[in-house]
């Protein structure tokens, strides 16, 4: 089953300078029980579409076209606002960078997880047996005494770990991760998606990862979507595209990935160039301005051309694979 399908989904901001298309044509589906991550550079429109997913797009922004399906029969795009309210924070979750986002700075963590589940009709012995169990799942040493703590009393990677209990507590259908490990240190990263990992399977949720890091989403995710500009320009099975991108922009964003590097460079290679104006989006493939690999023939929309399996990259010349770049 899908837990969601975004489809053909576009959206704009007003701004004084004029009308700006943040999202342009997005489509792709999160399966249940999987985990998707969305990867691009900043400024590609990740956090617009998680605010459209959730329904808390600014208030010049507005879904121009397309649908948010959600569980197979909701089209987030329609539901009113109570209903919105509804489904977030109990169908779909979110953890986000700064884990102090979730929590309340001046409740115990045991009160504030007993406040997520007020319309469970448990008694509070057991919310808190539920909290500590959650505590647990996510690693933390002696639920019972800390429940009583506040956030302060946690370390950083604590603090995230609980704001994933929290997330996790009503057994969401769907957890949308914004960066919610780019705050941590390597070691404190490498642990917290570990225990994503475990935790998804455990849980048996699906997973949007929202990241620009692309060792994380090759350790977490099974697909990917990349974006570029606002547009889905490749997506596929994390292996699919690690081992055989074939858009430019992927493949020289793979290129300039610190963990792929032969050797280690003074300074880390960049995509030359800077991502196009969105008031006035270029004509054709949106990476042409940027790409070498551009002719006359990008000067017009690229087809999504299929690579077999689930993999389809948006481009001219998507039958290029990715030859090794020093970018
Ligand atoms: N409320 C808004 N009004 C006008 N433009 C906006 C608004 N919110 C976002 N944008 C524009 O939409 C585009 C996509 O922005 P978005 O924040 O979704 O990107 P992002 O990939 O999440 O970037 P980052 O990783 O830096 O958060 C950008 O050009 C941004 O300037």
């Amino acid at each position: 089953m899908t837990v969601l399908a975004v489809k053909n989904l576009s959206v704009a901001f007003h701004t004084e300078s004029g009308r700006l298309e943040a999202l342009k044509d997005v489509s792709f589906c999160v399966p249940s029980n999987r985990s998707v991550g969305v990867v691009g550079e900043s400024g590609c429109g990740k956090s617009t579409l998680i605010n459209a997913i959730l329904g808390l797009l600014a208030d010049n922004g507005k879904i121009s076209s397309g649908e948010i399906v959600f569980e197979g029969d909701k089209d987030l795009t329609r539901l009113d606002a109570t209903a919105m309210r509804g489904l977030r924070g109990r169908r779909i979750a979110t953890v986000f960078q700064d884990p102090m986002g979730a929590l309340n700075p001046v409740l115990s963590v045991g009160r504030q997880m007993r406040d997520i589940q007020y319309r469970s009709g448990l008694s509070k012995r057991d919310k808190d047996a539920r909290s500590v169990a959650m505590l647990r799942k996510v690693r933390i040493p002696d639920p019972e005494s800390r429940l009583a703590q506040f956030p302060h009393e946690f370390s950083g990677g604590m603090k995230q770990r609980i704001a994933i209990a929290m997330a996790l507590m009503m057994e969401p259908a769907l957890l949308i991760a914004d960066e919610p490990t780019t705050a941590l240190d390597a070691t404190l990263e490498v642990a917290t998606i570990e225990l994503l990992k475990d935790l998804q399977r455990e849980i048996g949720c699906s997973v949007l990862f929202i990241s620009h890091h692309l060792g994380v989403i090759a350790e977490l995710c099974d697909e990917m979507i990349v974006m570029y500009a606002g547009e889905v320009v490749e997506s596929g099975t994390t292996r699919e595209i690690f081992h055989d991108a074939r858009h430019p922009y992927t493949q020289k964003l793979l290129a300039c990935d610190p963990a792929r590097l032969s050797q280690r460079v003074a300074r880390l290679p960049t995509i030359a160039g800077t991502l196009p104006d969105l008031r006035r989006r270029p004509s054709g493939c949106v990476f042409q301005p940027r790409c070498d690999r551009a002719d006359a023939q990008c000067l017009t929309t690229p087809p999504n051309a299929p690579l077999g399996g689930s993999h389809i990259a948006r481009c001219w010349h998507a039958d290029v694979p990715l030859v090794v770049m020093s970018a």
